[in-house]
């Protein structure tokens, strides 16, 4: 199918991008059924009723004692010779009422003087006062989860208590990944002289865990591009979306666009905005394959960006958007030729936040460490020192000191 921004000269901004994955990914169709335990986060395929009814009998709602009401029609009686055991029992908060009783007066009504004889200081005001009618927390058949939804902790209680120990939940998209380079090693071992460490896969692995989807980790794939060619086919026939990591740019041992080529069709050459600018999006049939740029820091942004957004579709569910956060900017900055995302350092003065930007020239430790939040800025957009800037925080907001 034609797409009008399939070009050398189309490199969309963040916006643009999503949409154009957004168009691309179909949610994922295939279910499996898991334990009750391993649902959480997960995202439910069915209509889930409840089996149980509860309590399945009226039941207390609060610690008292348990009393019949029609001994308070004419009001308050003459409780000082009442037998615990006769016409009352303690009953306890969720137990269910005992047979032959109907209401309950909370205990903090209830005293006994020296001779331990009972006082009530209110009569009940209706039968069945503080009593929970049964199927008053859940009915037989009652909706507990519908499709689409996201499994959290509360869900998990409710099916719970419904009987339920099984779910049918969608399948985790597979998110194979590809590293490509001759200079990597894997993370782990000795790094020999002019070598680098491959550690782009394992920060992908580790993203697509906490967004819900199974990573597929490829091995290093050298600079040659039939070998390039077959990881792709391989990863493809396993995998419901390819990422392919580095030899994205322009150097001589950089295959990985033309590769793409010849397999499927290039929507996305390269992005409008910096940094990991060398992205790429492909679909390979009906397969997506995110190239990422091999530079750490660029490769985390657009991880995050565009393989989040992907697996968020896969699952049928909106592109989240990481909490905003107003700080204001320590610095004059922007006027970017191209849209660009910059990593902040957001910090609590005087109850005010905040931030100054993390330099291009900091180390890649030292800035991950630094950074807590990140600015994106369309071309042109400048900030004069003292501005209020909308940060995307990368951690709860809480925890900026
Ligand atoms: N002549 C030009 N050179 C470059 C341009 C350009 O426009 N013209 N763009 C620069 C920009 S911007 C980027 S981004 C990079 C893109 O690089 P590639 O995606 O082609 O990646 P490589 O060249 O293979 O590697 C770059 C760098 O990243 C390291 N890397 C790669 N994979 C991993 C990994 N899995 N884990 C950790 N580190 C990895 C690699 O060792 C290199 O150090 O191109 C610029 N150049
Ligand atoms: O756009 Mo490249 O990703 O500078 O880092």
């Amino acid at each position: 199918m034609y797409r009008p921004y399939q070009s050398h000269d189309f490199t969309p901004t963040r916006e643009q991008m999503i949409r154009i994955i957004r168009e691309n990914i179909s949610p994922i169709s295939k279910t499996e059924i898991v334990s009750l335990a391993d649902s959480l986060g997960r995202i439910c395929a069915q209509e889930v009723h409840s089996q149980n009814r509860l309590p399945n009998r009226p039941a207390s709602q609060l610690d008292g004692i348990g009393v019949r009401f029609a001994d308070f029609q004419n009001g308050m009686p003459d409780t000082a010779r009442w037998k615990e055991g006769e016409e009352y029992y303690f009953s306890n908060t969720g137990v269910a009422i005992r047979d032959g009783y109907d209401t309950v007066v909370v205990i903090e009504k209830v005293s006994f003087d020296a001779e331990g004889r009972l006082r009530i200081a209110q009569v009940p005001s209706a039968p069945g006062e503080h009593v929970s009618p049964a199927g008053h927390f859940l009915e037989i058949g009652e909706l507990l989860a519908t499709p689409g939804m996201r499994m959290a902790p509360a869900h998990l209680g409710c099916f719970a208590s419904g009987g339920i120990t099984e779910v049918e939940v969608y399948k985790k998209p597979v998110v194979a990944i590809i590293p490509t380079g001759n200079e990597l090693v894997p993370a782990g071992g000795p790094v020999p002289a002019g070598k680098n460490v491959e550690s782009n896969s394992v920060m992908m692995a580790a993203f697509l865990r906490e967004w819900g989807a199974e990573p597929l980790v490829l091995s290093i794939i050298p600079d040659e591009p039939q070998l390039i060619r077959a990881a792709l086919e391989s990863a493809l026939a396993r995998s419901d979306m390819v990422i392919l990591n580095a030899g994205s740019s322009k150097g001589s041992m950089d295959y990985n666009i033309d590769v793409l080529e010849q397999m499927g069709r290039v929507l996305v050459y390269e992005l409008g905005h910096g940094p990991g600018k060398h992205a790429s999006f492909s679909m390979v049939g009906s397969q997506p394959v995110m190239g990422i740029a091999g530079p750490p820091v660029g490769a985390e942004i657009t991880t995050d960006f565009y393989v989040h957004a992907a697996v968020d579709f896969f699952l049928g569910q909106p592109d989240v958007v990481p909490p905003l956060l107003e700080a204001a900017l320590q610095e004059d900055f922007g006027g970017m030729r191209i849209d660009f995302c910059a990593r902040l350092h957001i910090y609590l003065e005087d109850g005010v936040y905040k931030a100054v930007t993390v330099p291009r020239s900091m180390s890649r430790g030292r800035s991950v460490l630094h950074a807590n939040a990140r600015l994106y800025l369309h071309a042109g957009d400048t900030y004069t020192k003292g501005d209020l800037v909308r940060a995307e925080l990368l951690v709860p907001k809480e925890y900026i000191r």
